[in-house]
């Protein structure tokens, strides 16, 4: 299969691969209708080779979504009706009994997307009865083969015995060597379920072929009164229950027949003869009608159902045409009729389609042409078909008509009608030694393919095919679903009579010319080595009289002369010049001129050579395939370029279409935004007029009371007050920056202004430490003992107050105190211990010069002193370092007032008044400070500015002190 793919037909060896390729390749290429028609005697390979085409084309189309599943079911269609429609018969171990046309649709990239099939003729007669060496329908002995068990048991059949069955044993051979019963049903089971059947009607199917079966073990007897009845009572139970229908009813449709006579119902009772002609009759439609059912559930699945997106014209169309081959045994009958003709008419349509129009074609189009004489079939065909006077037609007529008509009659009015005929001939009229070799109730048909006997008992009912009306009511009730569609109660309504199944076969056979007409035709004619069904290419496996013979009546030999003497490829100027104008340069894209010229132009491009064309009137005729290939390879590869050239003016057009689809919607959205942005703008602009305006109007009137003319401006101004105030909130308390507010907003301002600084306050109360906070009392202490009193207190105010200078237990105070009246002046340095509850002074003594005091001895004195009784404190109110503790006299013991100085007097000061809370008994002096000495007596210390520190007792007994002047 793969080499066969994409190659050219002439360039290897034929094969059935090759031909199917190639109508594939005409197919994608001309995208014409294909068909395959494949004709041969029974036996010689016509389903097998369909297979075969089948086969490949699943194999190398390309696929689509679906199509996996199309393929399968295509295939799998094969067992399915070979099981139903296919049998053994003398010729043909799988000889196919109806007649099988196959349409496969392709979508437009060649992928198979669904498929039809048409059905011819089944030979329903094989259901009742074969002939010997024949069997039954494959699938009743399938069933009973390879059917499981609990199938079979439902059904009543007993598994892998047919010869209990009496329509399996007529040819008395059910079992053959080369057919293999219970591998075929997996593979039928299988398919059907590929297919799509599911389990119900897989069942219901079965139970059909069960009703067959049951049908054939019916058997009747005769009373005492001569009527008939039905003797095998478990039959009939089985049959009703898979009928589904009464068993009384049943019982009595098969013996009884019922007539309609001027609208009044009669029933009659049937002789043994008719009860078992009915019950065949009843087999036989039955069996007949649930085939039809079948194909038409395969063709519900091998349907296209993608109709929406694919409509049928986009698809090509590849028919299959696979018919019962030409057949010729001892004894031939309506069925045999049937099939030889329908070959006949295959042959007539070869005939007519290659030997008489292309020689035709070659005279009328003026092409030189020497005629190749042949056999024309129309004459058999006319033989059998023609209107009031071929075999049908009297066939017909004897059947139709009322009173005595029998085989006999019909035989004699045969040969009233086409005595004379060259290729029809009866006993009665032939003489001789022909005459002994047709039988008294035979006629001979000269086929094309050779001479047949027909033995006319049995043509007129076959072709009445009727059922009786009993029996056609009780299958209208059935409850088998299958039975029942194909048993319509309208049936019954309509009085006309049906067609007989000649007539219907012909009518059929007319459709399927017309069909194969309209597509273009690929013939597969099979030819059969041998009669023996033997293989190989031993002298027994190929018999050469056999096929000298097919070869022969196939007119094989006539149309090979045809085919050698004409021409590969005929088509029309109009045709050729379209599909090849592209490989010209003149003709491409439009010629201009005339058809012939045209083509003659394109001819001569292409180099052909004279030998290897004609033209005729209207038609090029081209003589061998290979040139027709060679340029068929030349578009091949011009597709490219014409490809490429398509879809650049394609894209080109396409996006240039995108592109001003784009600009205008751009524009669009460019003037939607521009207004949009345009109003807005202005909208902007008429409030910030009215702002403007109400502004101006505002600012006006900005000191009239609050009117609507105003509240604008007013509202601005505070809010913009407010947002200033917002932005410069003082920091910290040393801050006092605050902006300045209008005057509409004034006492808001303070207001807020305070609450800031109170803010402030309690936040900087609130983070302020305990050390910190005493501190600044003592500082606010100092403020007020000293603020504005003492030159030195303001040098003192960024120095800390520090915990320990007094607490500690050394400070460096020095204490001057007058001793004595001696010059000597003993000056003490105390030692102050210093604790809650008071100080403690120790002293010890300083000789004093003039200008430097000189530590002579440690005193002895220990004053232990109170704050409670301590009197107050002076000091001056110059820079100097002195200050005066007075304490109460009255106690002798007591060395009178503490004079001290300290460099740190304001510290030292306000600690003493506030341990001692003599806060507001610290006396700032001026000038002079009295202090109290022992014994009553006082002392004076008097103070004077001047360069530096100078204390010397001065004549009048008073301690001057001058201090430092602060700059
Ligand atoms: N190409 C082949 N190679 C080998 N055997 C073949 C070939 N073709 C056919 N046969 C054998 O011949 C038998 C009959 O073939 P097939 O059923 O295709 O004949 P037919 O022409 O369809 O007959 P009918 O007209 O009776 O249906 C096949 O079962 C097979 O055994």
């Amino acid at each position: 299969m793969e080499r066969h793919r994409g190659v050219n037909f002439y360039e290897i060896s034929p094969h059935i691969f090759a031909l199917a390729n190639n109508s594939y390749r005409a197919l994608r290429t001309e995208r014409r209708d294909q068909c395959i028609l494949l004709s041969g005697e029974s036996g010689a390979g016509k389903t097998e080779a369909s297979k075969k085409i089948l086969q490949y084309y699943t194999h190398i189309c390309p696929t689509r979504n679906n199509t996996h599943t199309i393929r399968e079911r295509l295939l799998q269609s094969n067992p399915v009706l070979e099981a139903f429609g296919n049998a053994k018969t003398l010729r043909n171990d799988n000889s196919s009994r109806f007649g099988k046309y196959m349409d496969i649709q392709f979508d437009y990239k060649g992928a198979p997307i669904g498929g039809h099939i048409l059905n011819y003729l089944l030979e329903k007669s094989r259901v009742a009865h074969q002939n010997h060496g024949e069997r039954n329908f494959h699938i009743f002995y399938q069933l009973l083969e390879g059917g499981e068990e609990p199938l079979l048991k439902r059904l009543g059949l007993e598994k892998t015995n047919p010869q209990h069955y009496h329509y399996l044993v007529k040819g008395k051979c059910p079992r053959v060597s080369s057919i293999n019963d219970k591998n075929g049903w997996k593979v039928v089971r299988n398919a059907l379920t590929i297919i799509g059947f599911n389990e119900d009607e897989i069942q219901e199917l079965m139970e059909i072929v069960a009703i067959v079966l049951h049908l054939g073990n019916i058997q009747f007897g005769e009373d005492e009164e001569g009527e008939t009845h039905i003797t095998t009572g478990p039959q009939l139970q089985y049959l009703s229950q898979l009928l589904g229908v009464d068993g009384s009813v049943l019982k009595e449709a098969l013996t009884h027949k019922k007539i309609v006579a001027k609208g009044e119902e009669m029933i009659s009772p049937l002789s043994l003869e008719q009860a078992l002609s009915a019950r065949d009759s009843l087999a036989k439609a039955i069996y007949g009608r649930a085939f039809t059912w079948l194909v038409q559930k395969l063709n519900q699945s091998l349907a296209f159902k993608d109709e929406v997106y694919y409509s049928s014209k986009c698809s090509s169309i590849i028919g299959l045409l696979d018919v019962y081959g030409f057949e010729v045994f001892q004894h031939n009958s309506f069925e045999q009729f049937c099939i030889n003709y329908c070959n006949e008419k295959l042959q007539q349509l070869f005939v007519e389609l290659t030997l008489k129009s292309e020689q035709e074609d070659y005279e009328t189009e003026g092409v030189g042409w020497e005629r190749v004489e042949y056999f024309n079939n129309k004459i058999i065909c006319d033989l059998v078909e023609e209107k009031h006077k071929g075999i049908i037609a009297v066939l017909d007529e004897e059947c139709l008509r009322r009173g005595d008509a029998s085989d006999i009659t019909f035989l004699e009015k045969l040969e009233d009608s086409l005595g004379g005929h060259a290729h029809f001939v009866t006993h009665k009229m032939a003489n001789g030694k022909i005459r002994k070799a047709i039988g008294r109730e035979e006629f001979r048909l000269v086929h094309y393919a050779g001479e047949v006997n027909y033995n006319v008992s049995g043509f007129l009912d076959k072709n009445n095919d009727l059922l009786c009306r009993h029996l056609k009511e009780v299958l209208c009730q059935s409850g088998n679903h299958i039975v029942s569609q194909c048993f319509h109660a309208d049936e019954l309504m309509d009085q006309r009579r049906p067609e007989t199944a000649a007539t219907e076969f012909k009518l059929s056979l007319a459709k399927l010319m017309e069909i194969l007409m309209s597509k273009e035709p690929l013939y597969v004619r099979c030819i059969k080595p041998n009669d023996a069904k033997q293989p190989g290419k031993s002298i027994c496996g190929f018999d050469e009289v056999l096929v000298r013979h097919q070869v022969k009546y196939l007119g094989l030999m006539e149309y090979l002369r045809v085919r050698r003497a004409g021409f590969a490829y005929r088509r029309n100027f109009e045709v050729f010049l379209e599909r090849y104008k592209s490989l010209c340069p003149d003709t491409w894209p439009n010629w201009r001129g005339t058809l012939p010229e045209g083509v003659a132009t394109l001819v001569k491009h292409l180099n052909y050579k004279p030998e290897e064309y004609k033209l005729g009137r209207s038609k090029i005729f081209i003589r061998f395939p290979r040139t027709l290939f060679v340029t068929e390879d030349a578009l091949e590869a011009k597709k490219q370029t014409i490809a490429v050239t398509l879809q650049t003016s394609w894209r080109g057009y396409r996006e240039r279409a995108k592109y001003h689809r784009i600009r205008h919607a751009v524009i669009v959205i460019q003037s939607w935004w521009r207004g949009v942005k345009g109003r807005r703008k202005a909208m902007h602009r008429r409030q910030a007029a009215d702002t403007i305006r109400k502004f101006i109007k505002g600012f006006i009137l900005r000191n009239e009371p609050r009117c609507p003319d105003n509240e604008y401006f007013l509202d601005h101004v505070r809010f913009s007050f407010l947002m200033k105030v917002k932005r410069n909130l003082p920091k910290s308390l040393l801050d006092k920056s605050w902006p300045r507010p209008p005057p509409s907003l004034t006492e808001a301002s303070e207001h807020l202004h305070r609450m800031c600084i109170r803010n402030l306050v309690s936040d900087y109360c609130r983070r302020i430490q305990p050390e910190w906070k005493k501190q600044l009392e003592q500082k606010v202490v100092a403020s007020a003992i000293f603020g504005g009193q003492k030159d030195c207190y303001p040098q003192s105010v960024p120095k800390l107050f520090v915990a320990t200078r007094l607490e500690a237990e050394e400070i460096n105070l020095k204490v001057l105190q007058t001793l004595g009246n001696d010059n000597k002046v003993k000056y003490g340095v105390p030692v102050i211990k210093y604790d809650r509850h008071g100080f403690r002074a120790r002293m010890r003594q300083l000789l004093l010069t003039t200008s430097s005091a000189v530590l002579v001895q440690e005193a002895k004195i220990k004053q232990r002193i109170d704050y409670g009784t301590l009197l107050g404190i002076s000091v001056s109110s110059l820079s100097d370092g002195f200050f005066v503790l007075h304490i109460p006299t009255t106690d002798s013991k007591q060395k009178g007032d503490l004079v001290l100085q300290c460099d740190y007097v304001i510290e030292a000061v306000t600690k003493l008044a506030i341990m001692a809370d003599k806060i507001h008994n610290v006396n700032i002096s001026q000038d002079s400070i009295r202090f109290a000495i022992a014994r009553g007596k006082e002392g004076v210390i008097d103070f004077t500015s001047g360069s530096d520190l100078r204390v010397v007792k001065t004549k009048n007994g008073h301690l001057s002190v001058t201090t430092p002047r602060i700059s």
